[in-house]
């Protein structure tokens, strides 16, 4: 038998959903402060995060010894729109979160396996462990850049593996992603400290359920349930 999906935390508006995913996280962050006198945050891109990041860069951390990077992101330079880093930087790398150091997975390198070997290298030496992940997930089910049925998916959802960053190629005759990507792999997930899964809208949280019921070697929300991260799944019907 399969692995229960974790309870979907349900909040009466966005507020109060972003002002609880914000406090999840900056516990994780104050903890492993406390712990190891150091932090490593890794957020999302997409349209989710920003009132999230807004509340999180308010939070009364240390950020100077806080380490924020990303767990996917789009092989584009800053100065595209679809880069997860410049959306990162403009809501939460503000005010006290300024402090904070920033640790990109884009690289201009030649290609975007040799960006990924980079950004693998550059985590590595943060202490190769996220402390507080926050996880958007797309209405098609994909989490980080782990498409469902993507061809790569079954090495990023490897549990065996080592905790890295991985290249992810665009997917072929109109298949997700329409660009190629970077993205932690489900082992940076599974020896995270805390997970939060923000999720908005009706539809996301039909997906989820469906997502949580299927096959953990092709979808990815059932492998993070079986592989048992450490998750906590925040909804509320609109932000
Ligand atoms: O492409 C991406 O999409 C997901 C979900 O984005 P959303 O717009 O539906 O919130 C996001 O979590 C991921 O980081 C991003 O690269």
């Amino acid at each position: 038998m399969g692995e229960a999906p974790p309870v979907i935390e349900t909040f009466p508006d966005g507020a109060a959903w972003a002002e609880a995913c914000a406090a999840r996280l900056t516990d994780a962050l104050a903890a492993a402060l406390a712990d190891k006198g150091k932090a490593v945050f890794a957020g999302s891109g997409g349209s989710t995060p920003a009132p999230i990041y807004r509340r999180l860069a308010q939070a009364d951390l240390d950020w100077a010894r806080i380490a924020v990077t990303l767990i996917d992101e789009r092989y584009v330079p800053e100065t595209s729109p679809e880069s997860n880093a410049a959306l990162l930087k403009r809501t939460l790398l503000t005010g006290p979160a300024a402090a904070a150091r920033f640790v990109p997975l884009f690289h201009p390198a030649v290609t975007v396996d040799r960006a990924a070997a980079l950004a693998a290298h550059a985590l590595a030496a943060e202490g190769g462990k996220l402390d507080a992940v926050l996880l958007g997930m797309g209405e098609d089910g994909h989490i980080c850049s782990m498409f469902p049925d993507g061809p790569t998916l079954k090495t990023l959802l490897s549990p065996a593996l080592r905790p890295t960053v991985l290249g992810v190629p665009h997917g072929r005759d109109g298949a997700a992603p329409s660009l190629e990507r970077l993205t932690i792999n489900l082992p940076y997930l599974m020896t995270s400290r805390r997970v939060v899964l923000a999720l908005t809208g009706v539809a996301k949280r039909a997906v989820f359920e469906r997502e949580a019921a299927g096959d953990p070697a092709v979808r990815p929300i059932a492998a993070l349930i079986a592989a048992k991260v450490p998750l906590d799944v925040l909804w509320t019907e609109k932000a």
